[in-house]
């Protein structure tokens, strides 16, 4: 059994009170899930303060407790320690309980607005066929190899990242892909670390509830930068505004990617299709089975990093060419009468953007393009009608509908959503709340050749309201109602 001294090892400490000798058998940031001589974390959280606890985790066994602030009566027989910061002595503690296993394997951290999922699952598929074992922490999954576990989060806490990150070590993963949000960054889940190097995707607007303003969202994004080892590399997109920004304070080496920007890798797209796009990077060409400039954007992120991981220039563009659209982005379907049922995770203003734009430019005739889109509920509330403005402006048909309506009533969701259609669009636009029934709508409506695109809920398999999770998934729904309609 390990001792408290152990696992405080690199933890700044700002007062001890008993012994820092005691044993402890695990961590816990929850009070629920304490048990016979287990360390407490108090944490100040979003909700409720964690000190709140400190009493019933001491009931329940907790022998070590480690808080931002004493309590005004200790116990003899507990050891307590205050720390300024207990997310961020949490996530030290973390990687000491685990054997510091981030620095047994090489570990890129990706972080953006949107296409960490994209870049992280792809990489993950790119090096298994290079050969190696490789390991996932991602919104859809968590990979130790091969092996799958659920996830409940982008980036899970301190405590799972660790054990993922050992399980990792246990079986020999080389390499790690992790997406770090920006609430991970911000909550300190990622803190102590060790990253082989960093991807920034774009910045654009999302989590304006959580962060208070724009430049507290890009600045909070940056510590994944601020915090890389000198050995490290810091991989940023030019073309974005907020690209060089990531780079202002690492000690990493800096590397650049753009499509119109000088940058260290630069790609072009030279043609364009539904079913994929050819891509020049450097001086190759290869065909992308993804489209859309955000993913030739993807796609060159994920060739420089690996590249400078060490993988062979060719091997990586043989390999690129071979990887598949990752579960819920842009993941599409033809039917018989050639209707294509686009399903995308766009759940931002900028995604929904991109994903309209693309699927316009591929438009070949008089096809209608059909979206149903929601907005999810107790999440930043601002991009509701800058989403259902770029919705009505860049399709024929739009059907407002919910996406995950948590404890918002679905209708208000949907009239904030309506605020941001411009008066020549509102004959543009349906409004349906229940969200299998737009879907079937938007199928009713089509005719051959025609194009829905069902944005928001990508892979997501439920729909959750007032915390009950029913079975929703809208690929499959999709495709059962064009089926059932013979079209
Ligand atoms: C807003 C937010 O990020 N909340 C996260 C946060 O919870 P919180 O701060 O609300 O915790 P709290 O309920 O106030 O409790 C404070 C402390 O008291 C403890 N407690 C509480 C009750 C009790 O009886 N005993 C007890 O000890 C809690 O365990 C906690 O340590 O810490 C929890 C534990 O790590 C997270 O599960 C929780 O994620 C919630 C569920 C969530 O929905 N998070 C989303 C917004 C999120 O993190 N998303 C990002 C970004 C996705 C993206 O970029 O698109 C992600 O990485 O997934
Ligand atoms: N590089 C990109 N730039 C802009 N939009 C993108 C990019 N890659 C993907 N998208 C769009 O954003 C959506 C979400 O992509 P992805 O899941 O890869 O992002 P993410 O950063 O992981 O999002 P989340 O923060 O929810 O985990 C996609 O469905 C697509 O519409
Ligand atoms: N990681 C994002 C996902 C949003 C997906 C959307 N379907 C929703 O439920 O709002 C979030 O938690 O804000
Ligand atoms: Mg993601």
């Amino acid at each position: 059994m390990k001792s408290l001294k152990d696992i405080l090892y690199g933890v700044g400490l700002s007062a001890v009170s008993g012994s820092t000798s005691q044993s402890v058998n695990k961590i816990c940031f929850d009070s629920r899930e304490v048990g016979v001589e287990d360390v407490f974390v108090a944490i100040k959280g979003v909700l409720v303060d964690g000190h709140k606890f400190i009493d019933k985790a001491i009931d329940a066994g907790a022998r070590s407790i480690v808080c931002e602030t004493l309590p005004e009566k200790l116990i003899n027989g507990i050891s307590y320690v205050e720390v300024d910061n207990a997310y961020k002595a949490l996530s030290i503690m973390a990687s000491n309980y685990y054997g510091s296993p981030s620095k047994n394997l090489k570990l890129v951290g990706v972080t953006g607005t949107n296409g960490k999922t994209t870049i992280t699952t792809l990489l993950y598929q790119l090096f298994k066929k290079a050969g190696f074992k490789v390991g996932l922490l991602s919104t859809i999954k968590i990979l130790v190899d091969e092996k799958e576990f659920p996830t409940t989060h982008t980036t899970p806490d301190s405590l799972t990242i660790n054990k993922y990150l050992h399980l990792m070590n246990e079986v020999g993963v080389e390499f790690c892909f992790m997406e770090v949000s920006s609430h991970g960054l911000h909550q300190k889940r990622t803190e102590g670390l060790v990253f082989e190097g960093a991807i920034f995707t774009n910045l654009s607007h999302d989590h304006l509830d959580y962060h208070a303003t724009f430049a507290a969202y890009r600045d909070t994004k940056k510590i994944l930068f601020d915090g890389l080892p000198k050995r490290a590399f810091a991989l940023t997109n030019v073309d974005d505004k907020n690209g060089l920004v990531m780079m202002q304070n690492t000690k990493a080496r800096k590397v650049t990617y753009a499509l119109k920007s000088y940058a260290d890798y630069r790609a072009q797209i030279l043609e364009n299709q539904f079913d994929g796009q050819l891509l020049k990077i450097g001086d190759n060409e290869l065909w992308s089975k993804l489209i859309g400039d955000f993913n030739a954007y993807n796609m060159l992120a994920i060739y420089a990093a690996a590249d400078l991981l060490g993988l062979e220039k060719l091997e990586i563009l043989r390999l690129l060419s071979e990887l598949e659209n990752v579960a819920g982005r842009f993941q599409h379907y033809r039917s018989q009468e050639g209707i294509t049922a686009i399903v995308d995770y766009a759940h931002t203003p900028d995604a929904l953007k991109n994903v309209l734009e693309t699927i316009n430019k591929l438009r070949t005739g008089n096809e209608n393009v059909f979206t149903v889109v929601g907005c999810g509920g107790d999440r930043d509330k601002s991009k509701r009608p800058v989403m259902g403005h770029i919705a009505s402006t860049l399709s024929n048909t739009v059907i407002f509908t919910s996406d995950n309506p948590r404890t918002e009533s679905p209708s208000k969701i949907i009239e904030e959503m309506e605020a941001g259609v411009e008066p020549q669009n509102f004959k543009k636009v349906l409004s349906i709340e229940n969200r299998k029934q737009a879907i079937k709508t938007a199928c009713q409506l089509a005719r051959a050749k025609d194009i829905i695109l069902i944005a928001g809920k990508g892979h997501e398999t439920y729909q959750e309201t007032n915390g009950v999770r029913i079975d929703f998934d809208d690929f499959k729904i999709v495709g059962e109602f064009l089926t059932e309609m013979g079209k």
